[in-house]
């Protein structure tokens, strides 16, 4: 329940300007005077946005350092950047020094704006636990943590437990198997694959503690508490730009500290009755399996590594046979093609809570809605279509990024409990080249006859080997029931971005890892010279899944994120239209 905000009002100086400064009802604003006592311009902080207030004359950088006058506080706060003219998502630490006419004053502003700040913002972290992964993107990981976000928790009274991984799944073990008592929140400083590495240590710790079977695909899993915070310092970045609107350490840093919360719908993938993954992205065949791929080989070019894959691929000019059933979402709420956007407060993921989780939710009700949500079994509402496709994709939420603004899918929400399931059928290069490029403009990209989209809640997905794909015999051992996946856990064997990360046993592991890798590497050495007929693989949030058959389902609001959507007015749009229109890329703050 809201308790009632505390009130204070005086006279301060900012620099040699007279101002009234006033805390009511959880702001605080400060107006400028003129010589007549009439106000002229004011600003006002919501109290939820004040990062610290200090005593004296505070600067942290590039150090902290304290001028301790008696009459001075140091308000930190958030601050939106007008640098595009408007009030877009990026944002800075605001500071601003106040003097007061006397020590007793300032010292009650002091109490009273602490005061605000921590009975107003209960949620805030106090504990995180930090991992860096110093491979990533341009490798500046560490370098980013140090200089632009250590100083800012600290600032905040944040305490940080930092681990810099020197393995892939380092830190998803991590949060597996460790003690986290005293953590409100895991925070991974590098791109997809590592939030892939949170995501799945968080929704695996989950269901060992619920006592629940991920290997169930019609298992209603347990929403996550710890939250999961995403300092951007990777190659793509999407997770970070879809949820915040923009790619900046400073940004991500301050929604963290302020206790933003974002809930998440995530994907789970499925191949032969084992959990193979779990997806927020992307969960792509045909082109952007093979582009990533194809990527892998080129790892040291760093970020560019995509655009250079891209292109090879494009001119592979490749397609893939296949059948992909779907159970669609009720089509009265919303659609893929409803040029609505999910942004900060969205109406459409606030009220698919209510619908996800029942308030009057008994355990009799649960268990009814794990059996309406998932009722798999009622094969008449599968809709199916065949065919040859250029890529087949699906996302559970816009995967905006800076290649593409706007994203795979413009409309899809984060939060809604749905998936936009997006079908490229096989067409002529230029009308595929045409589909590409329109993630970069403002025009519809699904608005191409070859091209069709489906709102959906689960997808199965069945491509035919071709004749280099032949031995499903191998993906039963790589990927068939495997057992206790505890057990399998335990015994994880480490890999690099190419290796299984799957949850395999002794023999079984081993041998599934040695088909897995000749599969991947057959494919990366026969990538174009190979016939039309050769299958693809599968690109799950940047990592590499070889499998013909799967099954994807949609986890509404499974996990939350330190993030609160993507703020945008007028402004923004027309600064990011205007640059997107002014050289038909727009690569944004990256
Ligand atoms: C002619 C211009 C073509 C431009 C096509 C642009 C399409 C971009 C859509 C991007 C969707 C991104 C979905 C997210 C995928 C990431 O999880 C994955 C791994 O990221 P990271 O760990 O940071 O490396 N990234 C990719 O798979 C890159 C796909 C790039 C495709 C061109
Ligand atoms: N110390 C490490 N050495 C090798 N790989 C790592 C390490 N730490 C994390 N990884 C793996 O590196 C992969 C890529 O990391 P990511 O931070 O997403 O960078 P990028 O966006 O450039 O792909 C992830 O899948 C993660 O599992
Ligand atoms: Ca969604």
């Amino acid at each position: 329940m809201e308790t009632d905000s505390v009130r204070l009002e005086s006279s301060v100086w900012l620099g040699n300007k007279r101002h009234r400064a006033l805390l009511s009802g959880w702001r605080f604003s400060w107006t400028e005077l003129d010589k007549k006592n009439r106000d002229k311009t004011t600003i006002s902080v919501p109290i939820s946005e004040v990062l610290a207030v200090e005593e004296g004359q505070v600067e942290i950088q590039p150090q902290k350092k304290v001028n301790d006058t008696d009459r001075d506080f140091t308000l930190f706060y958030v601050k939106r950047s007008n640098a595009s003219g408007g009030k877009g998502p990026l944002w800075s630490l605001g500071r601003s020094q106040f003097s007061c006419p006397s020590r007793d004053l300032r010292d009650q502003w002091v109490t009273q704006l602490r005061i605000a700040f921590k009975t107003h913002c209960p949620s805030r972290p106090h504990r995180l636990l930090v991992f860096i992964n110093p491979y990533g993107g341009k490798k500046k990981a560490k370098q980013i943590y140090h200089s632009s976000v250590a100083p800012l928790f600290e600032l905040a009274g944040i305490s940080s437990h930092v681990v810099v991984t020197e393995r892939a799944n380092q830190a998803r073990d991590h949060i597996l198997k460790k003690d986290l008592t005293g953590f409100d929140g895991v925070i991974c400083v590098g791109g997809d694959g590592m939030f892939s590495e949170l995501l799945h240590g968080v929704i695996g710790r989950t269901q060992q503690e619920a006592g629940v079977s991920e290997h169930d695909p019609s298992v209603m899993l347990q929403p996550c508490d710890l939250h999961i915070g995403i300092i951007p310092a990777g190659s793509t970045d999407c997770v970070c730009f879809a949820t915040v609107g923009v790619n900046d350490p400073v940004t991500s840093a301050l929604h963290i500290i302020i206790g933003d919360s974002q809930p998440l719908d995530v994907c789970s993938v499925h191949h032969h009755s084992t959990l193979v993954r779990y997806s927020v992205s992307l969960v792509g065949y045909g082109f952007y399996g093979d582009v990533l791929a194809e990527s892998e080989r080129h790892r040291w070019m760093g970020p560019l590594r995509y655009d250079y894959s891209g292109c090879l691929v494009y001119l592979c000019n490749r397609s893939y046979q296949g059948i992909v059933q779907y159970l669609p979402a009720d089509s009265q709420i919303t659609s893929p093609r409803d040029n609505s956007r999910c942004l900060s407060g969205c109406k459409v993921c606030s009220e698919s809570t209510e619908r996800l989780f029942p308030r009057s939710e008994s355990c009799s009700s649960l268990y009814s809605r794990q059996l309406s949500q998932y009722s798999i079994e009622s094969e008449g509402e599968w809709l199916s279509v065949e065919g040859r496709f250029r890529c087949v994709s699906l996302t559970c939420m816009s995967s905006s990024c800076p290649r593409s603004p706007k994203g795979l899918s413009p409309s899809a929400h984060l939060a809604d409990g749905t998936g936009d399931l997006i079908l490229v059928r096989n067409t002529h290069p230029l009308g595929f080249l045409t589909y590409l490029h329109r993630h970069t403009t403002t025009q519809d990209q699904f608005d191409l006859p070859f091209v069709e989209v489906h709102r959906v809640k689960a997808v199965r997905f069945s491509f035919s080997p071709g004749e280099e794909e032949d031995n499903e015999e191998s993906q039963n051992i790589t990927a068939g029931s495997l057992g206790d996946p505890e057990m399998a856990r335990e015994g994880d064997i480490e890999s690099g971005r190419l290796g299984s990360q799957q949850y395999l046993t002794g023999n079984q592991r081993d041998q599934g890892m040695k088909e897995e890798g000749r599969k991947k590497r057959d494919y990366l050495c026969g990538l174009c010279s190979s016939k039309q007929s050769a299958a693809s693989v599968w690109n799950c949030d940047g990592e590499i899944l070889p499998y013909n058959e799967i099954l994807c389902r949609v986890h509404g609001q499974l996990v939350r994120l330190f993030a609160r959507g993507i703020e945008e007015d007028a402004g923004f749009r027309k600064y990011r239209e205007g640059n997107r229109n002014c050289k038909g890329r727009c690569f944004l703050h990256n």
